[in-house]
């Protein structure tokens, strides 16, 4: 059976370690393996996890979204082989803990695009944490906030003792990533399962698709993002949808930061959901049914850099295009 990547990441310092040293603390590890991702000849954070992980496998140094992909494929494939061997106990889940500077989307390619890794592994939830006493700092002078918080299937809210008021904040994040659960992190127990779930794999996908649908989203800039949120009532072509997507993230994949859509298919009575980050689309999940009685087909995409007005261009055509 594959196992799930859940990938926790967040600007440096957000407090990715202290997380996972209070999400895993009592809970059996056995089905949990750990690999944590450091910059630095010397790694600390494993050391600070180690009581309650003593597994944890830390990557060499570097960033295990541009230098150490190699790496983390090495390790992962490690970690399957020990646990054949019963080294390990037969854990099953990952969680990567990535350095504050990693782009989350290199990561999840490798896991969709490597032949050994696919099938074996698969991509969990991306958790991110933003640190709120200086998120609106590290949103404006670095790149990878943005890119994490887009990528993210969870956004926690750390320091909030260090905040003045995180309405603000919430709003804002709530904005750029509809749908997504905002948790503070002080609110998190050992064995949360909204965290160590598989997100849309999970038993329940359609509860975070449920999550969605709740959230109206309208197109509108947040910063350095654009949201495009595009509605449609007629059931779509899904094979030319399919090529459209492709072809979309592969000549803009870099200024999508995320897509995510519940798709009316002409094919099927039930929904179809999907997921991207940046030039990385996941497989699509098939949902038995729709979880209500709206049937709107919704696409939302998180843009840095790409014009709403081309993108909704773009998808016309298609529809009249391709008009089931
Ligand atoms: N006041 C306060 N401090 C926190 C909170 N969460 C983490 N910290 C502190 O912030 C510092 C950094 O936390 P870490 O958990 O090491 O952060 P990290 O994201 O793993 O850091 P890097 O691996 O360096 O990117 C530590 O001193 C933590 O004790 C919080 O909610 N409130």
């Amino acid at each position: 059976m594959s196992i799930a990547l859940n990938v926790i990441t967040g600007f440096l310092g957000s407090g990715k370690t202290t997380l996972l040293k209070r999400l895993l603390q009592g809970e059996s590890l056995g089905d949990t393996a750990l690999l944590i991702n450091e910059f630095g000849d010397v790694g600390i954070d494993h050391l600070l996890v180690e009581e309650v992980a003593p597994d944890t496998v830390l990557l060499p140094s570097g960033c295990v979204c541009c230098s150490i992909r190699g790496e983390l494929k090495e390790a992962l494939l490690t970690l399957l082989q020990r646990r054949e061997r019963g080294e390990i106990p037969a854990f099953k889940r990952v969680i990567l803990e990535t350095t504050g500077l990693a782009d989350p989307a290199p990561i999840l390619a490798t896991l969709n695009n490597d032949v050994q890794l696919r099938g074996r592994f698969h991509i969990g939830l991306v958790i991110t944490l933003v640190d709120a006493s200086h998120a609106a700092l590290q949103e404006r002078l670095h790149p990878e906030w943005l890119a994490q918080v887009a990528a993210a299937d969870r956004l926690l809210l750390s320091k909030t003792d260090l905040a003045d008021d995180c309405a603000a904040l919430r709003a804002h994040l709530q904005a750029l990533n509809a749908g997504t659960p905002i948790i503070e992190t002080h609110a998190i127990h050992s064995g949360d399962q909204l965290l160590l779930g598989e997100g849309l794999r999970s038993a329940e996908p359609a509860v975070e698709v449920s999550r969605w649908q709740l959230h109206q989203t309208t197109t509108a800039t947040h910063g350095a993002a654009q949201v495009c949120s595009l509605t449609f009532d007629q059931p779509l072509d899904w094979v030319g949808f399919g090529v459209w997507l492709s072809m979309l993230l592969r000549c803009h994949g870099e200024r999508i930061l995320r897509v995510k859509g519940l798709l009316n298919v002409n094919a099927s009575n039930a929904p179809i959901v999907i997921h991207g980050v940046q030039h990385c689309l996941h497989a699509p999940v098939h949902l038995p049914a729709w979880p209500g009685s709206d049937r709107q087909s919704r696409l939302v995409f998180i843009l840095r850099g790409l014009d709403p007005a081309l993108l909704r261009r773009s998808f016309d055509v298609f529809s009249r295009r391709f008009a089931a």
